[in-house]
């Protein structure tokens, strides 16, 4: 020890300390640089630790030696040189190489630590000895000694602090313990060479080989890593207990998780959480042998480092399938992390069971893209077909065809019979078209009560309208609804694509303009699509448009047509709708109210005119009637009464005011429900009419079998009856024989005096038309009433 500090202090520059020091520090960065290079090969990073020490071993040696003996001349040793750089060379492989053994203990560092530095001071002494030979050299052994523990332990914690030091750490301290090994040792053995005067004494007494140098060094390399190694043991006994500890809470921990989570360490599993025991059905013993990769089946898979991979995702998790003992893949999403976990770094992978998300997913996928009524596919559904289906056909130059159907009579039975009813309807309609299409042909329902067919190939249009008329054949037989016989039917609209349209939106407003014609045709047609037929439809479809808004901005009026008797008494008022078009003008009901008929808007528009009249009626001066057309869509909703009950409810009207008129198609529909109906009605103490008499074909037994108040005959007839003795005929026999079954007769459609003096001659009760009085705003009914109750007083 004395020694060593005389030759540290006196005998050596400070500046050549320095120097070795330098030299030292930063051969170990470039050592340590190359060991921790985890993108290379093991044997790169061996090799490259290897040579570097190797160099900075010779280097800092001869820089030492020099600086100690600078007068010295000498060449360097051959072969020992060599042999000592060799020497270097192999043990620090040899260390690299235990410090890069996949299951690294304090043990495996601090040996690794050990040989290395036994290597560079057996090379430093080997040199020295070499260096001087033939003389000898004298050694201070106890200085040999300290030098070789000192280097070893210096080495060992070098390697230790290395293998423990976390990724992002800088790596200084390792660094500076590898470069004081680098400077020891050359210092060390230099300085444990005895002054020259001290040589002599020495040589006088040669040492014996048992303690020369080398034997001394090596003697106590063996002790001082034997030394070390037993340290170690202990430490990584204690080590592994904590380890063992610390893995027993992380697993509690992790155990404790719904998420499935594994430790990897350079891809291979080191660890798992019961839950992903559980997804894979290993257990922990077979999940250890594994690859993380092995786990999963993707496209990661076949990636070299899929923990990697991984990793570089960040938060953003990546849905993976893993894979287990019973080849059932799981749908996962999958998160990587660094992290430090028992003695080092580690890569923990947290695993989230996906499925129930992914089905739920799947679900909502499949309900943006089908009707959950019928199971169908829907709008969007239909969109994504049709559009690959029109490319197909334009490439291949075929033609498909794309059929529109609407139901007709559909919202009568949803009025009628509610809709649940409906919804059974339209389920079952859609078995009935399904079973007549072919496999490659598709079905889609767009709402209500429309649906749309798409036959991918078609030869010629016939086809499709063969196809059609099947559909419309199927609805023929009834369906039974809430025991009830129900029979509905289809009007169906050709087009062909792309001839119609080359794209989907295109085809289908082609199929739809072809279905409407179908539909003005008269129910239960087929129509294929012409061009031109477009401009009638759209207009059509403008008008719906447009009455749908006046309804809402309630921009409908009610006018008024009186009625009178054979004396010529206002006996009542007919509330007609009219529609003041903002910008087409007045618009004739004949025009708007088979619209209002087809597309449903009836109801409001009824209810509102029902409403209007009697609420206008009741503040009449005189007790005179109101009657109000009623239409078929409005007779055959279930809550008619209902309606009209509260309506004389809200307005006060009394009910013996109001007179309803219904026509003969009305009750063709359903005998027995428009009975019942009409019953109901008279209960409530309303009067009802039996409207366009003479225009339907069984007249004489409805009036026979309904409980009509009153008939009016249709204006077809009055108007002939002075100059058409058949239409005379007939009103006078309709006259006698509503009489006879105690009914009121009605004419409207007076528009001459001689019209009017034959049917007062005749008996009629009751009179109607543009020559006594035409349909007349509110304001001037009023008006018209109070008149009349003066010219009362006045007589
Ligand atoms: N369901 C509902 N139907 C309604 C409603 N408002 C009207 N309508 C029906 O529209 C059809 C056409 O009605 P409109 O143009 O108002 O014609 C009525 C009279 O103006 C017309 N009339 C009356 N007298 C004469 C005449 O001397 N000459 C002549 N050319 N026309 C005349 O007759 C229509 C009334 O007919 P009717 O209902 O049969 O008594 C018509 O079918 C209306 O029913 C409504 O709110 N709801």
């Amino acid at each position: 020890m004395e020694r060593l500090f005389t030759f540290l202090l006196s005998e050596q520059h400070f500046g050549s300390h320095i120097t070795v020091l330098g030299l030292a520090f930063c051969f170990a960065i470039l050592a340590i640089q190359a060991l921790s290079q985890k993108s290379w090969a093991p044997w790169k990073r061996i090799g490259g630790f290897a040579v570097v020490v190797a160099l900075a071993e010779l280097i800092t040696f001869f820089d030492t030696f020099w600086s100690t003996y600078p007068n010295l001349l000498w060449n360097f040793p051959q072969p020992a040189t060599e042999i000592a750089g060799l020497m270097t060379l192999t043990t620090a492989a040899g260390a690299a190489y235990l410090y890069l053994r996949p299951r690294r203990s304090i043990k495996t560092v601090i040996m690794a630590g050990g040989v290395l530095a036994f290597g560079m001071a057996f090379s430093a002494f080997y040199i020295l000895v070499a260096t001087v030979s033939p003389a000898t050299l004298a050694y201070d052994l106890s200085a040999v000694l300290i030098t070789l523990i000192l280097g070893t332990t210096l080495c060992a914690f070098s390697f230790w602090e290395l293998g423990s030091s976390l990724a992002t750490r800088p790596r200084l301290t390792a660094c500076m313990l590898l470069a004081l090994t680098l400077s020891v040792l050359p210092l060390g053995s230099m300085g444990s060479i005895l002054p020259f005067d001290r040589w002599l004494a020495v040589m006088q007494t040669p040492d014996s080989a048992l303690f020369s140098p080398l034997s001394v060094m090596s003697l106590s390399g063996v002790v001082a890593i034997f030394f070390v190694l037993c340290i170690a043991s202990l430490l990584d006994v204690r080590v592994a207990i904590a380890q063992q500890q610390e893995s027993d809470r992380v697993r509690h921990l992790a155990d404790g998780t719904f998420e499935g989570i594994l430790i990897s360490r350079e891809g291979r599993v080191v660890d798992a959480n019961q839950r992903i025991l559980d997804m894979t059905g290993l257990d922990l013993h077979a999940i250890k042998l594994l690859k993380v990769a092995d786990l999963f089946a993707s496209h990661l898979v076949g990636h070299q480092d899929i923990v990697a991979a991984l990793a570089s995702r960040g938060e953003s998790p990546t849905q993976l399938e893993l894979t287990g003992a019973t080849g059932r893949r799981v749908p996962v999403e999958v998160l990587s992390r660094e992290v430090p976990y028992v003695e080092g770094q580690a890569t923990v992978v947290a695993i989230r069971d996906i499925t129930e998300r992914k089905a739920a997913e799947d679900y909502i996928r499949y309900l943006a893209m089908h009707d959950t009524l019928t199971s169908l596919p829907n709008r969007r559904g239909l969109e994504s077909v049709l559009g690959q289906v029109i490319e197909h056909a334009r490439r291949n130059e075929t033609q498909a065809a794309v059929l529109g159907l609407d139901l007709d009579g559909f919202k009568a039975v949803n009025d009628s019979l509610g809709h649940h009813a409906g919804d059974m309807l339209l389920k079952e309609v859609a078995v009935r078209f399904q079973a007549q299409l072919r496999d490659i042909d598709y079905i889609a329902r767009l709402g209500g009560d429309e649906f749309i067919i798409v036959m991918r190939s078609v030869a010629r249009v016939d086809d499709a309208m063969q196809l059609a008329k099947r559909l419309i054949s199927c609805l023929w037989q009834p369906f039974i609804l809430a025991g009830h016989d129900v029979y509905v039917g289809v009007s169906i609209g050709v087009a062909l694509c792309p001839r119609d349209g080359e794209t989907a939106q295109m085809v289908l407003k082609s199929a739809d303009i072809a279905m409407y014609q179908a539909k003005l045709q008269g129910k239960g047609q087929v129509c294929e699509f012409q061009s031109g037929m477009d401009t009638a439809v759209r207009e059509r479809h403008d008008l719906e448009l447009d009455l749908r808004a006046a309804l809402g901005r309630q921009e409908l009026q009610v006018y008024y047509q009186p009625l009178f008797d054979i004396g010529g008494e206002i006996t009542g008022f007919e509330a007609l709708a009219r529609w003041p078009h903002p910008e087409r003008g007045m618009i004739p009901p004949s025009r708007f109210i088979p619209l209002a008929e087809e597309t449903g808007l009836i109801v409001p528009l009824g209810e509102w005119v029902l409403r209007t009249a009697c609420s206008v009626a009741a503040g009449w001066a005189a007790d005179v009637s109101i009657a109000v057309n009623l239409s078929p869509t409005q007779f055959q909703r279930v809550d008619l009464i209902d309606v009209v009950r509260q309506v004389l409810l809200d307005t006060g009207l009394s009910p013996t005011r109001l007179e309803l008129e219904v026509t003969e198609s009305l009750l063709m529909e359903d005998v027995p429900k428009a009975l019942a109906l009409v019953k109901d009605l008279r209960a409530l103490g309303v009067r009802v009419a039996l409207d366009d008499f003479g225009t339907g074909y069984s007249s004489l037994a409805y009036l026979h079998n309904f409980p009509f108040d009153k008939v009016k005959v249709d204006r077809s007839f009055i108007n002939k009856i002075t100059n058409d003795p058949n239409a005379w005929t007939i009103v006078e026999s309709v006259i006698v024989m509503s009489h006879k079954l105690k009914l009121r007769v009605t004419a409207e459609g007076i528009e001459t005096g001689a019209q009017l003096s034959l049917l007062k001659d005749h008996g009629c009760d009751e009179m109607q038309g543009f020559l006594l009085g035409r349909p007349m705003p509110e304001a001037q009914v009023a008006l018209m009433i109070e008149s009349m109750a003066c010219c009362h007083q006045a007589g």
